[in-house]
């Protein structure tokens, strides 16, 4: 009885100090000192964040950092949003949000978020993605303006109905919300798009209409999860500077998520950082000075000294040829006239503005879009012929075949990927291990396959030029066939090296400060226990970074001769992107079977970067110029840049 007494006490005291230092009308945010804990969990069980103290008040700017692959960041815009327990609750009147109690207003429909870590409500199955580069369907009609004005959207005709009537659609928002909605639209680029099908907006543009979405339905206090995430450089100051207008005029106040790697805008004056269950709050530069003398940040850590070592690299067979291709919707051409060649040995980085068609280009490489079939067009051999206006001659041939020769499950073995489109498509089974998912990597499936969870194999043959260095993969045996043993141990083999290399023991083992970079060090021994066990999780309950890190183990397991890599590093905390990148690099420190110490993709493969981040690239020119390239799109067309 003293000791709760005692805790009633102390739980006082807190109330009071707490009021004799903040006035509770005036903050945002008030959690005096708390512990967070899942709902149902027990009273030992180790709280998400111990001792959280943060106060954020009127007038203040505020980015929420985290470090660390394991989703902190996620949960601590989360327990904002209630779905977390906060012991002790701040205390009455004001609560956790005291600026929206005093004026009466209901924290349940006055915060949002819009997260681009998070991934939509996919459930078990896969869904087709591709679906958008074909006929747009019935359901998938919905622009973005009925997207954003639902009352627009023309109803229902039904055979009863008089044909000759017509009904008036109305948009029931007022002048003065349509002006911030035309300066939002003008500001962000959206307006070109606003009659376009929601399904045929790129990424960049998609993520800046739920943006806007978000502001129009004005709520009072906006969380923004990585708001930069897949946006072109030209975009990212326009939208920041949107975001500041926006929340200096409380319209709504806006408090950004940010990764540990990412520049914190100057405007951003308060800092919450968040490491493990540690949150640290406080203006931006004290937080900051603290952090700094932990970390250098991930650029700074990368391996120095590394020899211009691709300088004389051979190149071998070209494997993508694109000649003169087109991609036209209706009047609207996407690619045009564009010509590109990749081949083995190559690293690329694929780059464009928002909407130039990088992703397009991909799903035509990749035979996911339905245009990827039409695009061989010759002259005509009839010389007399004096029809002027014929095209020049045109062809896509993938690995030497055009696309009507090659089966798409050939080409899913043969072209490994990992997208954002990818990653919200990829079925969700509670039954489906890690080991399961990377094991799918192999043939391209996205359910386990095979006895051991390796798949069953595909027969195709990718000229080569570097016969000796293959071995396994997707020119390997097939299930059943004379040498599926020898390829199924490779196979697993391969499964425990990617889980080694890009895996929990890397994450800590890039943490570790005493890391030791002298490859040869590395013992050559299994996989750890830490390893064996994350290979058994259900892959839907890991933390959506360690998702997406498992996803991209799945695209390079196989040695596939063509691995496409679509903005791979968002939602990825810094110590994997910097784990992922020197795998990618050849610097890991765990021993590849058939290959040198470190050898993450071969000069047998070709590897297409997309992302935004100049900073994110494996690679660059000066130290792999033999190998590294850039093809620039822009205007319907792309080009080599040298
Ligand atoms: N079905 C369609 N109908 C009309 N336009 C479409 C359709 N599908 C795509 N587009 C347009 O094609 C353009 C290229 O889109 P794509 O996704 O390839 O761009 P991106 O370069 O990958 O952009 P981001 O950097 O934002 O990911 C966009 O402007 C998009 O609106």
């Amino acid at each position: 009885m003293n000791c709760w007494l005692s805790a009633i006490k102390y739980r006082r005291s807190i109330i009071n100090a707490s009021y004799s230092t903040l006035s509770p009308h005036d903050a945002i945010i008030n959690i005096p000192k708390a512990n967070v804990n899942r709902f149902g969990d027990g009273k030992y069980a180790q709280p998400l964040f111990r001792d959280l103290t943060w106060t954020v008040r009127e007038g203040e700017s505020w980015a929420v950092i985290g470090k660390g692959g394991g989703g902190e960041k996620t949960a601590l815009f989360d327990t904002l949003l209630g779905r977390y327990r906060l012991a002790p609750h701040p205390p009455p009147p004001g609560g956790l949000f005291p600026f929206l109690i005093s004026a009466g207003r209901d924290p349940f429909t006055e915060v949002s978020i819009v997260s681009f870590g998070h991934r939509k409500q996919a459930g078990g199955a896969f869904y087709d993605y591709s679906a958008r580069y074909g006929a747009v369907q019935e359901e998938d009609r919905l622009t973005l303006r009925q997207h954003m004005f639902p009352e627009t959207i023309p109803p229902l005709r039904m055979p009863y109905d008089d044909p000759g009537a017509t009904r008036e659609l109305k948009m029931t928002i007022s002048d003065e919300e349509l002006a911030v909605f035309d300066d939002l639209v003008a500001r962000m680029g959206l307006g070109q798009f606003l009659d376009l099908p929601l399904i045929a907006l790129s990424n960049g543009q998609t993520r800046r209409a739920r943006i806007l979405k978000a502001v129009l339905k004005r709520p009072q206090l906006l969380l923004l999860d990585e708001p930069l995430t897949g946006l072109d450089i030209k975009t990212r100051p326009l939208l920041l500077d949107t975001l500041h207008d926006l929340h200096v005029k409380k319209a709504p106040r806006v408090i950004l998520g940010l990764r540990a790697q990412d520049t914190v805008p100057d405007w951003v004056d308060h800092v919450a950082y968040v490491q493990g269950s540690t949150v640290m709050t406080g203006d931006k530069d004290s937080v900051l000075r603290r952090i700094e003398h932990h970390s250098g940040g991930w650029q700074g850590q990368m391996q120095k000294g590394v020899l211009t070592r691709n300088s004389k690299a051979h190149l071998g067979s070209v494997l993508i040829d694109l000649k003169n291709v087109k991609v036209q919707y209706g009047d609207r051409k996407v690619l045009n006239q564009l010509s590109w060649q990749i081949r083995q040995g190559e690293r690329w980085h694929l780059v464009g503005e928002n909407g130039s068609g990088k992703t397009t280009l991909l799903s035509l490489i990749t035979g996911d879009h339905p245009q990827s079939y039409t695009q061989t067009r010759y002259h005509p051999v009839d010389s007399n012929s004096n029809n002027e206006s014929h095209e020049p001659a045109s062809y896509l041939r993938l690995f030497s075949q055009p696309r009507s020769r090659l089966p798409t499950t050939l080409l899913r073995s043969a072209i490994a990927i990992m997208s954002p489109e990818l990653f919200d498509a990829f079925p969700r089974r509670a039954s489906m291990t890690v080991w399961d998912v990377i094991g799918t990597g192999f043939d391209g499936d996205f359910v386990p396959k095979g006895r051991k969870g390796v798949g069953s194999g595909i027969g195709m043959k990718v000229i080569s030029d570097n016969q000796s260095m293959r071995k396994g993969g997707c020119e390997g045996a097939m299930e059943g066939q004379e040498g599926w043993q020898e390829e199924e141990e490779w196979r697993v083999g391969r499964v425990w090296e990617v889980l080694r290399a890009l895996g929990p023991e890397a994450w800590t083992e890039a943490t570790s400060e005493t890391r030791n970079l002298n490859l040869s060090s590395v013992a050559p021994e299994g996989p750890s226990d830490t390893t064996r066990d994350f290979a058994k999780i259900p892959f839907p309950s890991l933390p959506l970074p360690q998702q997406r890190i498992v996803l991209l183990m799945r695209a390079l397991v196989g040695r596939a001769p063509l691995i496409l890599l679509d903005e791979v590093w968002s939602g990825m905390d810094e110590t994997m992107v910097r784990v992922a990148r020197e795998y990618l690099r050849g610097e890991s420190p765990v021993s590849t079977i058939g290959s040198s110490v470190g050898g993450g993709v071969g000069p047998d493969q070709a590897v297409v970067v997309i992302t935004h981040w100049e900073e994110e690239l494996p690679w660059n020119r000066n130290e792999d110029s033999g190998v590294f390239r850039r093809f620039r799109l822009s205007g319907g067309t792309g080009w080599v840049e040298e």
